[in-house]
């Protein structure tokens, strides 16, 4: 039984990483204690919307600029801010052992030859024979690979000049011409590393045959964290991060009102990530399962609490709601069409036009003559999607409208009346219950309600089901 752990650090606790070396890497640690594990660490925050788009109010970074193909050259104005930004976050670093004319460097030759390859693609399409949009992805997938170069390589340096035996674990594929698969590539990295001797840092991008973009799109810090705890068969997987997994978002009811899941289950961490408190990407999440590895989420300002421990076995003793979560970036589609009465296959058909603007249906309520589907994507695909569906079904009123979904979530939701006690929390808050998933395991109760009440709906079902309850 392997005893190393593999340790996932997110973008936004990257970024301060004076705490990441003293909470996470090294503090009080010696001898044996600094190594057994492998750490995997996402670019520092923020730097990865400037290479791609901002992963919240989409403002164009590099990719979105070079993608647009009006042949201007913005995006490489925008390329060199890129690296001035990175260089600024190595000048903070200085302090910490950084060889600043080593990472400028490193820097430096990343963000060139990246330039290099972009000026040669679209020297190379200006020809007309090679198509701009064939090579996006992997344009997509070169860029991405910059940030987490740069965060894996200064971690490596910082810790190295701290005399530590960090090893730079480079799976970006730079200057790489054979090309692995995801699995074979993670194998070959970790073929001859001691894990007892040596530290890898590990940059969270992967450069593999199957393209982690394509499929992941901005999880594939932790499809790479995944990757590395099966393949290495770690005993447990831990991703540190600014907060602590909650009874629900700290900064809606309060953090002095939030209780610290102590732990939960793989079921449970699936439903966070349809609602935007992504634990672990579920894909990622599959991988782990599926090898019985335990995910443990850490807060990583708070290196003595042991977090959040997450296992497929886990399941509360006794029958309770443990987490309130939501989101409200949410539009329903409503087809209503008394035509598709007796038809098998209206759903298929609708869900075809989904698969075809690339969207992901977060919850359905159907009935004899009503399909309802709910989406988290801008307001004019949803337009244009509505149009092709009502192109398909002329007899059909397509609706749409902004709301809020809230969910009740347990790991043992075999409350007696819980919906009772649920939708009466949300009536004495004058929210109004358009709609209620439920399934028959008893992992989670959905509310559809006004997205304006979306908060309110939060704080009324955690006053009355956390906190009066206590
Ligand atoms: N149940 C919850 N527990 C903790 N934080 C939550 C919860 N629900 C929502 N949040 C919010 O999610 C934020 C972190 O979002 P996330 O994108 O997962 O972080 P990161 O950018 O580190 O991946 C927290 O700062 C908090 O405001
Ligand atoms: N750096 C990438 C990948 C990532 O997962 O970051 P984080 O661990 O901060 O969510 C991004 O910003 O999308």
């Amino acid at each position: 039984m392997t005893h190393h752990t593999v340790e996932k650090i997110g973008g936004t606790t990257m970024s301060q990483f004076d705490k990441v070396l003293d909470n996470i890497l090294i503090g009080d640690r010696s001898g044996s204690q600094l190594y057994n594990r492998i750490i995997v660490v996402s670019a520092y925050g923020g730097v990865t919307d400037l290479l791609l788009e901002h992963k919240k109010n989409r403002e164009q970074g590099v990719y979105a600029l070079f993608s647009e193909s009006d042949s201007s050259w913005t995006w490489s104005d925008a390329i060199s801010k890129v690296s001035d930004h990175m260089c600024r976050i190595n000048a903070e670093l200085e302090p910490l052992g950084l060889d600043i004319s080593f990472a400028d460097r490193f820097v430096r030759e990343r963000i060139e030859g990246v330039r290099s390859c972009l000026l040669d693609l679209t020297r190379l399409c200006s020809y007309g024979h090679f198509q701009l949009d064939e090579h996006l992805m992997t344009v997509r997938e070169m860029l991405s690979a910059i940030g987490e170069a740069h965060s894996a390589h200064n971690t490596y340096q910082i810790l190295s000049a701290q005399g530590i035996n960090a090893r730079f674990v480079d799976l970006s594929g730079w200057m790489e011409t054979e090309n692995l698969a995801f699995e074979e590539k993670i194998r070959q990295a970790f073929a001859d590393i001691d894990l007892e001797n040596e530290l890898p840092i590990v940059t969270g991008y992967t450069q593999c045959r199957e393209g982690l973009m394509d499929t992941y799109d901005r999880g594939y810090t932790e499809m790479t964290f995944s990757k590395v705890a099966v393949i290495t068969e770690a005993r447990e997987g831990i991703i540190h991060k600014e907060f602590h997994l909650s009874s629900a978002d700290p900064k809606t009811v309060g953090e002095d009102k939030t209780i610290i899941i102590g732990g939960t289950n793989y079921d449970v961490s699936d439903q966070l990530s349809d609602l935007g408190m992504e634990a672990i990407h579920p894909q990622a999440a599959k991988g782990m399962r599926k090898s019985g590895i335990p995910l443990r989420i850490k807060n990583a300002f708070e290196p003595e609490h042991p977090g959040t421990l997450i296992t497929s076995e886990y399941k509360s003793t006794e029958p309770r709601v443990e987490i309130i979560a939501g989101r409200n970036d949410v539009t329903l589609v409503e087809c209503w069409d008394q035509d598709m009465v007796g038809h098998i296959d209206r759903d298929t058909d609708i869900m075809a036009h989904f698969t075809a603007f690339g969207l992901r249906s977060l919850a359905k309520d159907i009935n004899a003559n009503t399909i309802t589907h709910y989406v988290s994507a801008p307001l004019n695909t949803i337009k244009k999607l509505s149009k092709a569906i009502k192109q398909s079904f002329p007899s059909a009123d397509i609706l749409i409208r902004k709301v809020a979904l809230v969910s009740i979530l347990g790991s043992n939701m075999n409350v007696p009346g819980i919906l009772h006690e649920a939708v009466l929390a949300l009536t004495e808050a004058g929210i109004d219950v358009h709609a209620i998933h439920k399934c028959m395991r008893p992992v989670g109760i959905q509310f559809v309600v006004d997205e304006e009440l979306f908060q309110d709906a939060v704080k009324a079902l955690h006053v009355k089901l956390l906190e009066e309850d206590c």
